[in-house]
């Protein structure tokens, strides 16, 4: 019997379907289809929209199954408005492809957490739904995972998973891996303490439970855990205690709470984690008085390959074994944050040769502007290459794994402000990068152009729950008029093939095909095909809103199709929605500010899938 991630494998060996978030579960987004090219793709036109029914931002992307009874589907589920309306999941019949019918709807109705909305540090947003085994299976913001039938929307089964009043909230979406559901949470803003659960499929029974912080059990690191890299840093034991000051741990972050991917090979899943609880770094130091400075808060311990105050796991790509969460490689890329750089962005999984030796690698643009290459079998550090202006680091030792940090741009002590690039949001944020395995290097990439100004305050609580950041962070574009790029990047080399400067910061993520094109929204809602050897932007259409969703490609009745989710929101977006009051709790980072700074218009919210194909 195949597993329900086999069945998505063979799935995306068929270029007409996008069966799950990345198109596969490598993360890819790459697809195969050519009927749309550099030739025809002046002709695309809008064939059909479809309301999601949100006022608030859509990320995510839909999927599309080719026979789910017989019929081909699509499945798409939106971010939040209200509790009430809160994830709705809609599947729409393609039979006819130019006119799609809804056939079910699904919106959980029964035991809904009103309190998730305001804990949810970055907009109310879902970044999207999974199919296998006839199922569609989703989570909501306020914590529950859920398998639907797929032809029916009838509820097969539901766990509580995550929880608001610990400051848990659900964005990012989970992934089948064998028959397994993956699902982490965010919340490292509300002092939520991270991790990572395994439910069956079928039944919605937890298979395994893996923290970010705490002892070595909880994290499940075993001996065996970096036997290939020692220096990266598990010789030591408990360091997801230890690296914390007293007890902190419990509320210390690391929340995995955007993309995971798997390799069916080595049996192995990619998640990595956020920042560290609270953003006023000095208090998750232990020292006091004369020693309680920027240098000894940053000592490393060769031996140990670790820092006393790491704050071990936060900011890390765990490699864990399917079966069991049993952690093969931990690697740390900012080991204690002094900016907010969460390491959860999107892991791709792609094969390239690296010094004359061919690698099984893993590709992962950080918020903090490193592009990192590892070997994936065992988290060996290959390449960490700048992608925008970072000058919080000089660059990273590849042999010990470390950033070496820049004092003068380190934010520490209380009530100092400091300046640094990228800013919070990163030199990339979640929004995921697309590339073609064929060409394995080059990566096509949203990215932000900020800096930022921090100033370290007290901490004045340690309530799970609640806003828990402690610093006045403004933000502010590195050059006035350009805020976003999207770039082709060569991972190796470090080197731009070509960028698309934007007024706007790029929130939405980008799609690579056969047929020559890349294409990605913009903030203020222009959905754009490029050419991807030049970077030529060939069409351009304005959508209804802005877009923070990633496109997809499908094909059906013999024509090729293309989809994205429009309306604006996400931690950027919120600031220049007319729905500023949204964004008060959050005041405290400055995005109200920041998009004034910027110069930004208010851009109209409201959500639609939007589908093109060439016209006849
Ligand atoms: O640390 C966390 O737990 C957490 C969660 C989330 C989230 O769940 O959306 C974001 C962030 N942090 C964050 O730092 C961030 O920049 C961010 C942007 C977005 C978004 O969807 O636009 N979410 C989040």
């Amino acid at each position: 019997d195949e597993s329900a991630s086999a069945e998505i494998d063979k799935r995306a060996q068929d270029p007409n379907q996008w069966p799950a978030p990345g198109r596969d579960n490598l993360l890819t987004r790459f697809s195969p289809l050519k009927d749309i090219n550099t030739d025809n793709v002046g002709k695309l036109e809008m064939i059909w929209a479809q309301s999601m029914n949100s006022l608030r931002g859509q990320e995510g992307q839909p999927i599309v199954i080719s026979d789910v009874g017989g019929k081909p589907m699509m499945f798409f589920v939106s971010g939040c408005p209200s509790m009430a309306l809160c994830n709705v999941v809609q599947a729409l019949d393609l039979s006819d492809p130019d006119n799609p019918k809804q056939i079910w709807n699904y919106v959980k109705t029964t035991d809904r957490d009103e309190s998730a909305i305001p804990r949810a540090c970055c907009d109310t947003v879902n970044r999207g739904l999974n199919y296998a085994k006839g199922k569609v299976v989703f989570h909501t913001l306020d914590g529950f995972v859920i398998a639907l039938d797929a032809k029916t929307g009838k509820e097969l089964w539901t766990v509580k998973h995550a929880y608001p009043e610990h400051g848990e909230t659900h964005t990012g979406p989970a992934m089948i891996a064998e028959n397994l559901v993956i699902a982490g949470f965010g919340g490292d803003e509300f002092a939520a303490r991270g991790r990572l659960d395994a439910y069956d499929i079928e039944t919605g029974e937890k298979v395994w439970t893996c923290h970010s912080t705490g002892s070595d059990k909880d994290v499940c690191l075993t001996p065996e855990s970096n036997k290939a890299n020692p220096h990266f840093g598990t010789a030591g034991k408990d360091l997801g205690i230890k690296t914390y000051p007293e007890g902190e741990w419990k509320i210390g972050g690391g929340a995995p709470w955007a993309w995971f991917s798997y390799d069916p090979e080595l049996k192995m899943i990619y998640a990595s984690t956020g920042n560290p609880g609270h953003w006023s770094p000095g208090l998750r130091c232990a020292l006091k008085g004369d020693d309680h400075t920027h240098e000894k808060c940053n000592e490393y311990d060769a031996e140990l390959g670790s820092g006393p105050f790491d704050n071990k796991w936060s900011m890390t790509i765990f490699g864990r074994k399917v079966d069991t969460g049993e952690v093969v490689f931990a690697y740390q890329m900012t080991p204690f944050d002094q900016w907010d750089y969460d390491g959860v962005n999107e892991n791709i999984l792609v094969d390239m040769e690296i010094d004359g030796k061919k690698r099984k690698t893993l590709v992962h643009f950080d918020r903090n502007g490193f592009a990192y290459v590892l070997d994936r079998t065992d988290g060996t550090l290959l390449r960490a290459n700048k992608f925008v202006t970072v000058d919080w680091a000089e660059k990273v030792d590849l042999k010990t794994g470390r950033p070496i940090k820049v004092k003068a741009h380190s934010p520490f002590n209380i009530g100092v402000n400091t300046s640094s690039c990228p800013s919070a949001m990163g030199g990339k944020d979640q929004q995921p990068c697309a590339v073609d395995p064929s060409d394995p290097t080059m990566f096509y990439c949203p990215t932000n152009n900020w800096c930022m100004e921090d100033e370290p305050q007290e901490r004045t609580h340690t309530q799970q729950g609640t806003v828990y950041v402690f610093a006045n962070v403004y933000m502010y574009p590195e050059k006035p008029g350009i805020t976003g790029k999207f770039k082709k990047f060569n991972v190796l080399t470090g080197e731009t093939a070509w960028e698309i400067p934007d007024p706007y910061p790029n929130w939405g993520g980008g799609m690579v095909t056969a047929g020559g094109l890349v294409f990605y929204g913009s903030l203020n809602g222009d959905f754009r095909a490029v050419d991807r050897d030049t970077g030529k932007i060939l069409w351009s259409r304005k959508l209804g809103s802005g877009i923070i969703g990633n496109p997809i490609t499908y094909k059906v009745g013999g024509k090729q199709y293309v989809s994205v989710h429009s309306g604006i929101g996400g931690w950027i977006g919120l600031p220049v929605t007319a729905g500023l009051d949204l964004n008060d709790k959050f005041g405290a980072i400055g995005a109200t500010a920041m998009a004034k700074a910027a110069g930004l218009n208010l851009i109209p919210q409201g959500a639609n899938v939007y589908t093109f194909r060439v016209s006849d």
